[in-house]
């Protein structure tokens, strides 16, 4: 990660007796783009805001360049929020809500004007500026909101959802032009979201919180090849975890006894020995469907249902003995060649390198 620009330092949030968030602690880098992903009330809202200074954290502290921002009000920190519902102001002209945050730091109309003007041009919006943001589509309304955030050039940027309320094809447009800003501003960006989607194909680091707590903080890659727990596995739903008892351990891989026979598993650092109990978890795009066993761990199991995500398909196996469903991904075109009917009996087949230990990967 480059030069830690925020620093978030054993923070936590109590609201009454309730925790919100817990003894967190994790650093952003200048110029990253970092997502925070977690279930409804996990506490990403929360670490928004008091970045934003709209909540004071009860104990640690968050440091910007390495100056704490306890007491500071919104105002006197550079980390303007962007969030779902906007809050444009309804009575004011494009140009006029655009240069707002100018106007509060006391920038004279003419330089006002100038600057939010530019800005505005620079998201394609400079024919709206006059007119009333009630006048301007959603998306459109959603890139006044950006350049109100931008046009006091701060150094980070927080955003809360900032796309959920847009149709899927225009926060796909959104997703892009967010990057693409963010990577030639060199603004640090940090972005809530419900939707994996937006997070992996925006972030360079995702955090993955759950009741307040962090659970990973790592590149998309990261989370999603090496789950650190099972969480964060049954969180992101691209693997199946299973669980056995450690027969013997090789130099690369591990054996384990499982309710559906013996099964290797890549060895990664796994520190646990003969006898004990273990849980893995088997990567679904890296299982194989046939007649016949391809690989070393193979089980027989019963097609039950499939699910398209974009040109791949999710498929649902049943196992006997597996307590849940097996979940293999598939490109659309192997999956259409397979021909597959509900009920079918088939072989799913894996190597030792598509499965690990959680946190274990070397
Ligand atoms: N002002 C408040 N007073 C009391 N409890 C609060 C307050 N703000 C948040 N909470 C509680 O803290 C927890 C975390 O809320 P937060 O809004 O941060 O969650 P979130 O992860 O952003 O959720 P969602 O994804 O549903 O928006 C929730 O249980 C919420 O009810």
């Amino acid at each position: 990660m480059s030069e830690a620009l925020v620093e978030i330092d054993r923070v936590s949030k109590r609201f009454g007796d309730y925790t919100a968030v817990t003894e967190t602690s994790f650093s952003i880098g200048q110029g990253e783009f970092l997502a925070i992903m977690g279930s409804s009330g996990c506490g990403k809202t929360t670490m928004l805001r008091m970045l934003a200074g709209l909540e004071e954290p009860s104990a640690g502290e968050i440091r910007l360049e390495g100056r704490s921002q306890k007491g500071l009000p919104p105002w006197g920190r550079d980390l303007p929020l962007v969030w779902q519902s906007l809050a444009l102001f309804p009575f004011l002209s494009v140009l006029d809500n655009v240069g707002f945050g100018l106007k509060m730091r006391g920038v004279a109309k003419p330089e006002r004007d100038r600057r939010s003007l530019a800005w505005l041009q620079k998201l394609e919006l400079g024919e709206f500026a006059s007119r009333n943001v009630m006048q301007l589509s959603g998306g459109q309304r959603q890139r006044v909101a950006l350049a109100r955030a931008l046009v006091t050039e701060p150094k980070v940027l927080l955003l809360d959802e900032p796309l959920s309320a847009l149709d899927a094809h225009l926060s796909v447009r959104m997703q892009a032009l967010l990057r693409s800003l963010q990577r030639e501003l060199g603004i640090t960006f940090v972005y809530v979201t419900h939707s994996q989607t937006e997070a992996f194909s925006m972030a360079d680091r995702v955090v993955i919180m759950s009741r307040g707590k962090v659970e990973q903080i790592g590149s998309p890659q990261a989370i999603y090849r090496h789950p650190a727990n099972r969480f964060v596995a049954e969180f992101i739903g691209n693997v199946t975890i299973l669980r056995g008892s450690v027969a013997d351990v090789g130099e690369q891989s591990v054996r384990l006894n499982t309710a559906n026979g013996g099964m290797s598993v890549s060895r990664g650092n796994f520190s646990g020995s003969h006898g004990a109990q273990a849980d893995f978890y088997v990567n679904a795009d890296q299982i194989v469907i046939g007649d016949e066993p391809r690989h070393e761990n193979h089980v027989r199991a019963r097609f039950l249902s499939h699910k398209f995500i974009g040109n791949m398909v999710t498929l649902f196996l049943e196992v006997p003995g597996m307590d849940d469903d097996l979940k293999v991904i598939l490109p659309e075109r192997t999956y259409d060649c397979l021909g597959l009917q509900p009920g079918d009996s088939v072989v799913a087949s894996w190597p030792a390198a598509a499965a690990h230990f959680f946190g274990g990967a070397a």
